[in-house]
């Protein structure tokens, strides 16, 4: 590390310009704190929030924007509420966005069309019976375990059953991206519950032109100035020497020392030591960075000549009778309310066809993985017929996200046999080194509304900090030694959990049980 007056020197250094590093820069500049430096690996705003250029508007020849990371409003408020955070800034920025009706769907196996939307409500149904049991788990402080088990017991067994795999998939995987094995069951359902019976059911599909990012950007302008150097875009973080006394962040070409630092970086890049910390982060902290997971969401744009399904439809569900999750949500963004009259439709793939995609190097062997499921009977435009062949459908371009460095990952999942006790190890501060960001939200990990609420505690707690002048006596709770419980008293806030679980404002068919 270069010498101290070669440094550029800030109170706080926000490690990363996503949602949570905007967010706590904001919660520090409404607390009068302007003196921070936010550094970024990438030459924009907004992190997983991305977007890129596809196609073309065959009326404007422009071409169209589509969202290559974030891309759902999720939950928005139910009567009586709270409001979901990104929902409030989506009516702010005035984003388009459209409800995902997931009602409006098409099901289909290998012969073509085959109505087994009762399959999917039967899956529903058991949910219901899962969701109670979770409930025991958390109020008695019963041993966890994972989804599939918990579906299991619950009387979901859906074996070699391909449309029973499909509909879970469809429930599970597309939300977590993450197989029902991979996955811990009682913050499963918690993070379900959180967003969608706190805020409400809804999905909101964001189909701005100017890209989902534009409300981060927009948030940015409301504390930076036009070319604000206090945003340094295009900067590596390679390692991060940290004490009581204050941080020193070594980038590719330069380095700042900071009093303090929040650390944004998404559990994959702190998986894989793309940043190196000095000294080595304590074992506590490690093994909880190791155990929690970040699943693997890629969609593959494809943009037809025509429109060849119904275009009234949103979802097409498709059950391959070999692979699960092969090739299996299709979503149209032709009908109304969307990119109308683009004839774009786009498949969502997780994690091992994800991989599949990704490896596929070539463009002529991304087509033919893609080719298998992705060409639609163009000669077929009955709504009974729209099938996957072989033949047929003109494919005139697609695009596909694959995760770069930034992240390692799309989003985290909550593994199984974690602990909220170990949760909180991934959250707790070192020093003067801060973790915000979704994966540290216990309640809303893997989506925006994690981020968000992330970013503005820790930099509300900073901002505190730096007012009473208490350096680092704001220590977050930490687990040193795990016993592999959580006792009902320890849900809140001090281990991240200020709402309860258990509220449902009303959503109909749901136990109002309000116990933590
Ligand atoms: C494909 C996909 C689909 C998703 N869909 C939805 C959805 O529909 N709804 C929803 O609510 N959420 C969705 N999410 C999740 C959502 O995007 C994330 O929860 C959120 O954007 C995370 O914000 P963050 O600030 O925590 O992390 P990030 O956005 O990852 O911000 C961290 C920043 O750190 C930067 N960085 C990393 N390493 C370095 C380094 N060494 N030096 C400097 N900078 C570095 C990164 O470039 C990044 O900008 C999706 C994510 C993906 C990828």
């Amino acid at each position: 590390i270069p010498r101290d007056g070669e440094c550029r020197k800030t109170k706080v250094a926000i490690l990363g310009a996503g949602v949570a590093g905007i967010t706590a820069a904001q919660a520090l500049s409404n607390a009068s704190m302007g003196d921070f430096l936010i550094v970024e690996r990438n030459d924009y705003i907004g992190g997983r929030v991305r977007h890129t250029q596809f196609g073309v508007n065959p009326e404007t020849k422009a071409p169209y924007t589509v969202e290559l990371g974030a891309n759902w409003v999720q939950g928005l408020v139910s009567e009586g509420g709270p409001e979901n955070p990104i929902w409030t800034l989506a009516k702010r920025y005035g984003l388009n966005n459209t409800y995902s009706n997931e009602s409006s769907i098409l099901t289909y196996d290998e012969k073509g069309y085959n109505d087994y939307t009762g399959v999917l409500a039967a899956y529903e149904k058991v949910y219901g019976v899962a969701e109670q049991d979770a409930g025991y788990i958390l109020t008695d402080n019963l041993q966890d375990t994972s989804f599939r088990a918990g579906l299991s017991t619950a009387g979901w067994k859906p074996k070699k059953d391909m449309r029973m795999q499909a509909a879970e998939w469809w429930a599970w995987d597309l939300e977590t991206a993450q197989t029902p094995e991979d996955s811990g069951f009682l913050y499963g359902i918690t993070g379900y519950n959180l967003t969608f019976y706190q805020f409400s059911e809804d999905n909101n599909y964001v189909w701005d032109q100017r890209g989902y990012n534009a409300f981060i950007i927009g948030e940015s302008q409301t504390f930076l100035g036009a070319n604000d150097t206090r945003l340094m875009l295009n900067t590596t973080v390679e390692s991060l020497t940290y004490s009581d006394q204050g941080v020193m962040v070594k980038t590719h070409d330069g380095c700042i020392q900071a009093d303090y630092a929040i650390s944004t970086f998404s559990v994959g890049v702190l998986q894989n030591d793309a940043v190196t910390f000095d000294p080595p982060l304590p074992r506590w902290k490690r093994e909880a960075i190791d155990q929690f997971q970040m699943g693997t969401y890629t969609k593959i744009f494809y943009q037809f000549n025509e429109t060849f399904w119904d275009p009234n439809t949103q979802y097409f569900l498709y059950a391959d009778p070999k692979v699960r999750g092969y090739y299996p949500a299709w979503q149209s963004l032709t009908g109304p309310g969307f990119l109308e009259g683009s004839n774009i439709i786009f498949v969502t793939v997780v994690e091992n066809e994800a991989y599949r995609w990704s490896s596929s190097q070539t463009k002529r062997q991304k087509m033919r993985v893609s080719r298998c499921c992705g060409r639609c009977s163009q000669t077929n435009k009955s709504r009974n017929q729209w099938r996957f062949t072989t033949h047929g459908g003109v494919l005139k371009s697609c695009t596909n996200f694959i995760p770069p460095r930034m992240a390692f990952g799309s989003y985290s999942n909550w593994p199984v046999g974690m602990t909220l006790e170990k949760h909180q190890n991934l959250r707790a501060n070192i020093g003067r080194l801060y973790f915000a960001g979704e994966a540290m939200s216990a309640q809303y990990y893997g989506f925006l509304q994690g981020a968000w609420f992330e970013g503005r505690e820790i930099g509300e707690t900073i901002a505190q900090m730096i007012k009473n002048q208490t350096g680092s006596a704001g220590d977050m709770a930490r687990y040193e030694v795990l016993h592999g419980t959580t006792t009902l008293n320890e849900y809140s806030s001090a281990n991240g959990w200020p709402v309860s679980s258990f509220l449902t404002f009303g959503i109909a068919g749901k136990p109002d049980a309000c116990v933590t």
